[in-house]
């Protein structure tokens, strides 16, 4: 592991050589900063893993204004560099204000070592995972199209290899099979896949293969032309034709039957199609990403998959190992998913207690990343202090939280505040959309608001 780069920042000489003192010999490389000034000259002039910074500084002691505002140009000036609060004991809501700002995290003086050095060990294995990831897709951000790549945490041993093959077959034009149980983000990799490929600057189409009735398969893949059959009333182009020139991605191949793997390998093969209900051939440029939760190597030995589509489909395969067998991801992930949804519940929850952290660890996650995303959210709707606590997680050993069960269990309340957000997070805070969803008029909505603490 290199050395990490750390800034530390504070007006007071002894609280500088305290942390000093408590971080050297721990694989840092420090620089100190003494004023806002020094702080931003340093971010300009280097480049580091971690910002540690107090948020008072001399010329206003008390209300913490000058840290607030330099955070701000900060995140101007790197947006992927976390930053650290320290507050005084007590000065909660400066600490709530900066993670508002953009800080990732805060610590309050006096400090507990274990706990500073943790927080801080968290944030960095964090950032270089974004950061690995903004790379690969910075190499296509002029062609990416301002579509938002969804992020990939992935900094434990059983991801190293899924990133190294991921970033090796990305740009090439290879298809590549994605396997891995429901919920290990196979549809966040393919993504990615065509991110980092020369296709980024054209459509990435995703499809649920496995789910399309004999009725409407050829119709939603190849597309159909007006009175094809009674309901066509307008030509449809299928997502092949909407994928010319990019990637489509077939999700849930293993559940096909055998006359769809036999038009769908067609297709692959020759790269032209039928509209249903045309004769004229029309020629595709498409590059297929495959995934499957099956394990399709025993499905082709039982027939029930075609061997020669799988090898189609198949030039290189991605496994994603269970969130299970790789631990070390999954506080990652949950931190993040903690920063990400904590705003939407007023952004007051910002920790994990120790507790709470060593039962996602020692959880099974049967249900994998989707599971943690689920329960997180869930938790951060139950908690009532700054941090999430065992309880607040409704862990059951070896079972997948239910939402429905989910919502059996809580009041009435609970469950509205918890169905508002939800909403909200559906529409992309659209309140006039959410509104309509959830049958209320807008002002209905804005008073529910306001009694849950939530905000749009
Ligand atoms: N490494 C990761 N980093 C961040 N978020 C992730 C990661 N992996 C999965 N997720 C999130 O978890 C959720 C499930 O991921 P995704 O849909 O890609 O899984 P999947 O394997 O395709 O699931 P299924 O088999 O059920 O279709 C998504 O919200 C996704 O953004």
């Amino acid at each position: 592991m290199p050395e990490s780069r750390l800034l530390i920042a504070d007006d007071q000489p002894d609280v500088l050589a305290a942390l000093r003192l408590l971080l050297k010999g721990q694989g840092f490389q420090l620089h100190m900063a003494r004023s806002p000034a020094e702080i931003l000259a340093a971010v300009e002039a280097h480049e580091f893993d971690a910002v540690l910074m107090d948020l008072n500084y001399a010329r206003d002691t008390t209300s913490g204004r000058e840290g607030l505002d330099l955070l701000a140009s900060m995140a101007a000036l790197d947006a992927t560099l976390p930053i650290l609060v320290m507050t005084a004991w007590g000065s909660v809501d400066g600490a709530v204000e900066a993670i508002r700002r953009g800080a990732r995290d805060y610590i309050q003086k006096p400090w507990d070592n274990a706990r500073l050095l943790t927080t801080l060990r968290t944030q960095i294995d964090l950032a270089r995972a974004v950061r690995r990831s903004g790379k690969l897709a910075g190499e296509n951000e002029r062609l990416v199209a301002g579509r938002e790549l969804p992020p990939l945490i992935a900094g434990s041993r059983a991801m190293e290899s899924v990133l190294r093959i991921l970033e090796r077959v990305a740009p090439s034009d290879a298809s590549v099979l994605i396997t891995g149980e429901h919920g290990t983000g196979k549809e966040v990799v393919a993504r990615w896949l065509h991110a980092g490929s020369l296709r980024a600057s054209r459509p990435f189409i995703a499809v649920n293969a496995g789910a399309l009735g004999e009725g409407v398969f050829e119709s939603e893949l190849f597309g159909h032309v007006k009175g094809a059959f009674t309901d066509a009333r307008a030509d449809r182009i299928g997502c092949f034709e909407l994928a010319d020139g990019g990637t489509l991605f077939l999700d849930e191949i293993a559940n096909m039957p055998a006359a769809q793997q036999a038009k769908l390998l067609r297709v692959l093969q020759t790269g032209e199609l039928l509209r249903v209900g045309s004769s004229k051939l029309r020629r595709v440029d498409v590059r297929a990403l495959a995934a499957t939760n099956a394990p399709l190597a025993q499905l082709t030995a039982g027939g029930a998959f075609r061997e020669d589509l799988l090898y189609r489909l198949n030039t290189v395969e991605i496994h994603l190992p269970p969130l299970r067998e790789r631990k070390d991801d999954i506080l990652r992930l949950a931190q993040h998913f903690l920063q990400v949804r904590s705003p939407r519940y007023g952004g007051k929850v910002v920790e994990f207690t120790s507790e709470a952290a060593k039962a996602l660890q020692e959880h099974r996650w049967p249900g994998n990343v989707r599971e943690l995303e689920h329960v997180v959210e869930r938790a951060l709707l139950l908690a009532t202090g700054p941090a999430i606590r065992a309880e607040d997680l409704v862990l059951r050993p070896g079972g997948a939280v239910e939402r429905s069960s989910a919502l059996e269990e809580m009041t009435l309340d609970e469950a509205e505040r918890f169905l508002i957000a939800r909403a909200l997070a559906r529409t992309n805070n659209n309140v006039s959309e959410a509104a309509q969803r959830l049958g209320l008029s807008r002002s209905a909505l804005y008073r529910r608001l306001a009694r849950h603490g939530l905000e749009p």
